[in-house]
């Protein structure tokens, strides 16, 4: 993942705020390949713009911020372009990167900036965050992709405004996540301005009573979500594959479908916390003797060990050829406690309770330093896969079960509408902040957006089918996963990353907190 951030300072005497050192550092973590900033003064207002890279894109490394020949536009892009509406668009070609086509894009077309952005933007899919000063207006253009896939926050203080990836330690400021609704303009010193943009929410349709047959859309929804996977594997300057594993549905269909694409092994990386009340609350109810290798003898054997033991197990056999490679990655509670300041200041805004249990486990899970066949390893897989999507789309919660035991399809249709709306808010912002501090990018293969828009057009009714059994949520999934072969992970029930891993509910104080209380004065 790129970093990126920009200060701006209304008068050019004003000096930076201690804590603009912090955000810097957090922003370098993100990318280790390069490193720079550029800075300028326009009518008095002092203005600085950082960036750092993990490069993805292109034969040569692309420094960044990438500025235009004549030295008046300067791009920060945090972003990834899988496809285009267009099949000749400039951004599919792989041998060129991504932010320095945008850029010579808008050099061409400099007195057009805001149509440029929005009609490049709107045309292709892939995550982004960027950040464009162009000094010949003084005003910066910035944004987010639909999804809210990339981070970024601002935050107005001390004299100065600031946008950036991350915010930083000790800053008691405000930060809040730039709304992803539109694209956004400031002209220095004044309020930032909406730029429409076409596509900015994805609505479901409604149920009907003509359904589609589950085993007739499984091979669409095999074609649209293998190519999703492909274009997230393929030509990626030769970076490593790793996924993040829990052994559920969602992410080992995700793995099979990357054996199919990616020829080199892929790291499949499964987080289990060492958890004191737990472990205590299981010694105390044990009867037999308990086998070493299980819970509580084995206090890194949870939930999600198993079911990642046994579904790699599987892959494993229906894939020999190809070399997943199990990650276990075991967190003691020591550990947890000693970075609980870094996930917190990382996962900022966000507080909750909950928001800090599934910060923790996506923060030790991306670090990837675990063990495989018990010799300790650390991957070098550049790009994270992650399930993270199914759930919203294929009604995966328990709380997707409520919703049409209350009102039928038409109230669960409304639930996975308000969870789709309030992804960039709920998750991903957060997971991005996390999951990017180890120099890694994650992608999000149910979210790219031919894979939103095929479920979107779907009746919730040919998405899950509750009348079954407990096994009807996301069963459109669970029957790709069988066509698959993957007959284990197609029988599991969902299990939230928090509960699975045991990372939430740490102590005896943590015991009856809600997950919606606040952790921390963020
Ligand atoms: N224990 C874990 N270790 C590493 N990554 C995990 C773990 N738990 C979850 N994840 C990642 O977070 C994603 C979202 O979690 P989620 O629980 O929604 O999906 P899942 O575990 O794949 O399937 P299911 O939702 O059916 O349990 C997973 O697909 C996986 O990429
Ligand atoms: N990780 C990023 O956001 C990198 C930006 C750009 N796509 C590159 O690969 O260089």
């Amino acid at each position: 993942m790129c970093g990126i951030a920009l200060g701006v300072w209304h008068h050019d005497d004003t000096q930076p705020h201690d804590a603009w050192a912090s955000v810097i550092n957090q922003i370098q973590r993100r990318g280790r390949d390069a490193c720079d900033s550029v800075a300028g003064t326009q009518n008095g207002t002092r203005w600085e713009l950082h960036a750092s890279v993990l490069c993805l894109r292109g034969k040569e490394l692309t420094p960044q911020p990438i500025t235009s020949q004549d030295g008046h536009l300067h791009l920060a892009w945090n972003g990834q372009i899988f496809s285009s509406e267009h099949e000749d668009d400039p951004l599919l070609d792989m041998e060129k990167n991504d932010g320095a086509i945008i850029m010579t894009r808008l050099e061409e077309h400099a007195d057009q900036i805001p149509d440029v952005l929005v009609s490049t933007l709107s045309a292709v899919d892939g995550p982004y965050a960027f950040v464009l000063v162009d000094t010949r207006n003084t005003c910066v253009y910035y944004g987010r992709d639909p999804l809210g896939r990339r981070s970024l926050l601002h935050t107005t203080t001390h004299g100065a405004w600031h946008l950036a990836s991350v915010s930083g330690a000790a800053w008691e400021t405000h930060w809040k996540e730039v709304d992803c609704d539109a694209l956004w303009q400031v002209t220095l010193g004044q309020a930032p301005v909406r730029i429409p943009r076409h596509i900015s929410r994805f609505f479901l349709r409604a149920p009907c009573d003509d359904v589609p047959d589950h085993a007739a859309l499984v091979p669409d929804l095999h074609a649209v979500l293998s190519e999703s996977v492909r274009q997230r594997v393929q030509e990626t300057r030769r970076a490593r594959i790793g996924l993040l594993f829990s052994g559920g549905l969602d992410c080992t269909v995700l793995a099979a479908l990357a054996a199919q694409h990616y020829a080199g092994p892929i790291d499949l990386i499964n987080v289990s916390f060492e958890n004191p009340r737990a472990i205590a609350a299981a010694w105390a109810v044990a009867e037999a003797p308990v086998e070493h290798d299980t819970f509580p003898a084995d206090p890194y054997a949870v939930p999600d060990r198993v079911t990642a033991r046994e579904s790699y197990a599987q892959l494993a056999q229906l894939y020999p050829m190809h070399a997943f490679r199990l990650v276990q990655v075991n967190v003691p509670y020591a550990e947890y406690v000693s970075y609980l300041d870094t996930v917190q200041v990382l996962m900022t805004p966000q507080a909750s309770v909950m928001d800090l249990s599934i910060a923790a486990a996506l923060f030790f899970a991306s670090r990837g330093e675990g063990y495989v066949d018990g010799v300790p390893y650390k991957t070098d897989a550049r790009i994270l896969l992650s399930g993270l999507g199914a759930d919203e789309l294929l009604a995966g919660y328990a709380r997707h079960r409520q919703a049409w035991r209350r009102g039928g399809y038409d109230a669960l249709t409304k639930e996975l509408q308000m969870d789709l709306d309030r992804i960039p808010t709920r998750n991903l912002g957060r997971d991005d902040r996390v999951l990017s501090s180890h120099n890694r990018e994650v992608r999000y293969p149910y979210l790219a957006r031919k894979v939103v828009a095929y479920l979107a057009s779907l009746p919730v009714q040919a998405k899950a089918y509750f009348e079954l059994d407990e096994l009807g949520d996301k069963y459109l999934l669970r029957c790709l996963a069988t066509q698959l072969g993957l007959t284990h992970a197609a029988q599991l029930p969902k299990r939230a990353i928090q509960f699975g891993t045991r990372s939430a509910k740490m102590d005896a104080a943590g015991a009856h907190a809600k997950g919606t209380a606040q952790a921390f004065a963020p």
